[in-house]
């Protein structure tokens, strides 16, 4: 564990070096007044001048209070640097995390990592580093200083802090489980608000608030009690430690007294000794709390160490990490097809292939539908021309490119996507048509609008281009959502664009308004387009039929029509196309 938070500290270590330093400047400080204050009282009972033995521990007074201060400032102002240095590579290592490993985590758990588990490793990196580092030093000091004064008494001393040291251990590691489990539980909450939250009509049209909030109550109470045991656990520290320090504190008097009684010890160094015993308090207490914050930052860090360690793509590090892959780049077609897909297999575990051998291409400026029942594998299809997963095996081109050959981000960036819910992202209209053109003018953004039948709509807007959409687009229509996804997929300027149902969400005139305008749209890239209107699927130049993760048929709309009874089917929204295919007649749907 030190290990990780050592490793968690990269780029931080100067400032927190600077501060170590500083803190314990004021620590040696501190650790030389008590001889100062022995030199005010030996010069006392020696009638020597006062003057400068008193001036020595004003100054050394003021020094303390002055450097402290200072030391304290960097401290805090490293520890949110460090916060800031965490949450960034945090987000940055989120946002890359491959899709498969993405699929199995809950947001609001990942939103808790980045955020309160950030913060209380933030307590543990300065305890640890600094205060553990200057508290140590101060107490050896002193030790070393008590130990130079009396040996006998400093080994009293040193055995009754080791027995309070021993307790204040096991405490510790009891601590560390007690805070795994209430850094567990705050995820938990994380996830559970995000869940009800981002489904919020869901839950009140499902009339579900009140077991939400039962499961958020219980979620709550988990935390609740982990964070009470770790406290009452806590609470026990700063008094152990202080009865180990104040059975010291007598140890030294009623020893001390006897042996300057018997002349022994001179009565200098016994008033030296009890302020060093008094002073051993504040740095042995704080120690011990700064081993407690290590072991309760254990369960952050393992759960920071978690989202380390989930891969991330391939080219995410640096998308010019292999340079502008794309070898010959298509400023005119290298192929006879836009996309190319051969003999494609891939499933989501091993066990339950989705795709097992599909083959399809889009010719350049042509609109290919793919059809297909529920859970056949177009979404899958497109989630894979993204690249968002890896194929078991098969291969995917871009105007004659293999995926394999071409970095991620430039791949990505010949793709357009119109997804089949169509999230926006909350901010305005404009921030989201510019999402994957953010150089887009404005002449391009109407132009774009006019395409999908918007252009009146938000012309009639107060604010235009500025008005916010809301959460995920809430305040907009899912018709007006759906145009303003394929508006802004189209200002990308894409090579290829997959359009995910595009007409799923618009009325009549809107879907034959967008009909129109895919067939325009072939002028500046090719279509593919998963379709369940028949609108959409008769505009294509080819249907591909996917069935049982293989393109079952391929030709116009007319021919699958005539040959196809599954094609047939579906297009009679007749219920089971994945049965056997009864012979097509004539005449018959
Ligand atoms: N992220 C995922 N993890 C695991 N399984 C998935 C995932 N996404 C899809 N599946 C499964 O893969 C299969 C194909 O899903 P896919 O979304 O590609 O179908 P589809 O043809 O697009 O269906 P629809 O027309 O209903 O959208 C389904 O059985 C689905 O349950």
């Amino acid at each position: 564990m030190l290990r990780h938070l050592w490793a968690l500290t990269q780029g931080q270590r100067r400032p927190l070096a600077a501060a170590l330093l500083l803190t314990l400047a004021a620590a040696a400080v501190g650790v030389a007044q008590p001889l100062a204050a022995k030199a005010v009282v030996d010069a006392l009972t020696a009638h020597r001048p006062l003057l400068i033995p008193v001036t020595v521990l004003v100054l050394l007074l003021l020094a303390q209070a002055l450097v402290g201060a200072f030391a304290a400032f960097l401290l805090e102002r490293t520890g949110e640097r460090f916060v800031l240095g965490m949450r960034t590579r945090v987000f940055s290592h989120l946002l890359r995390v491959r899709m498969h490993a993405f699929d199995r985590l809950r947001v609001g758990d990942l939103m808790a990592r980045a955020s309160t588990d950030v913060a209380v490793l933030r307590d543990a990196l300065t305890h640890l580093s600094v205060q553990i580092a200057t508290n140590l030093c101060v107490a050896l000091g002193s030790v070393g200083a008590m130990f130079v004064m009396d040996p006998v008494l400093m080994l009293l001393i040193l055995c009754v802090m080791l027995v309070g040291s021993l307790v204040i251990n096991g405490l510790s590691a009891r601590i560390g489980r007690a805070s795994t489990t209430l850094q567990n539980a705050v995820g938990e909450i994380s996830a559970g608000l995000e869940r009800a939250l981002s489904a919020l009509r869901t839950v009140r049209a499902n009339r579900a608030e009140q077991r939400e909030i039962d499961r958020l109550t219980t979620l709550a109470h988990r935390a609740y009690d982990a964070a009470v045991h770790s406290a009452r656990l806590t609470a026990t520290i700063a008094p152990t430690a202080q009865m180990a320090i104040n059975a010291a504190f007598v140890l030294v008097l009623l020893i001390g007294a006897v042996r300057v009684d018997e002349g022994a010890l001179p009565l200098g160094a016994l008033v030296a000794m009890l302020l060093y015993a008094t002073q051993l308090g504040g740095p042995i207490t704080e120690l011990m709390e700064g081993v407690a914050s290590v072991h309760r930052a254990k369960g952050a860090t393992d759960r920071i160490q978690e989202v380390y360690a989930l891969p991330i793509e391939d080219s995410a590090n640096a998308a010019t990490s292999r340079g502008p892959l794309w070898r010959h780049p298509p400023q005119r077609p290298t192929s006879s097809a836009s996309l190319e897909i051969r003999d494609l297999r891939f499933g989501y575990s091993p066990d339950a292939p989705v795709l097992r051998g599909l083959s399809l291409s889009v010719p350049h400026h042509a609109l290919v539908a793919l059809v297909g029942p529920s859970g056949a594998g177009k979404s899958t299809t497109f989630a894979l021309i993204n690249r968002f997963y890896e194929p078991w095996s098969g291969s995917i081109r871009i105007d004659g490119q293999p995926a394999t050959d071409v970095d991620l981000q430039e791949w990505r960036s010949h793709i357009g996507w119109v997804e089949q819910d169509c999230p926006l992202l909350h901010g305005t209209l404009r921030d989201n048509l510019c999402y994957a053109a953010p150089d887009a003018t404005d002449d391009r953004l109407w132009r774009a609008l006019d395409l999908v039948n918007l252009t009146q709509k938000i012309h009639r807007l107060p604010a235009g281009l500025d008005t916010d959409v809301g959460e995920r687009g809430a305040r907009l229509s899912s018709g007006e959502r759906q145009r303003i996804a394929i508006a802004r997929a189209v200002l990308a300027r894409p090579r290829l664009l997959l359009m995910d149902e595009p007409t799923a969400h618009l009325d009549p005139a809107n879907e034959a308004a967008l009909t129109v305008n895919m067939h325009n749209l072939r002028q500046e890239c090719a279509l593919l387009v998963i379709a369940h209107r028949m609108s959409t699927i008769e505009a294509a130049d080819t249907v591909v039929m996917l069935s049982n993760g293989t393109a079952q048929a391929t030709g116009t709309y007319a021919e699958l029509l005539r040959t196809h009874c599954g094609f047939q089917r579906l297009v009679d929204r007749s219920a089971d196309v994945d049965g056997s295919c009864r012979p097509w007649q004539p005449g018959v749907r």
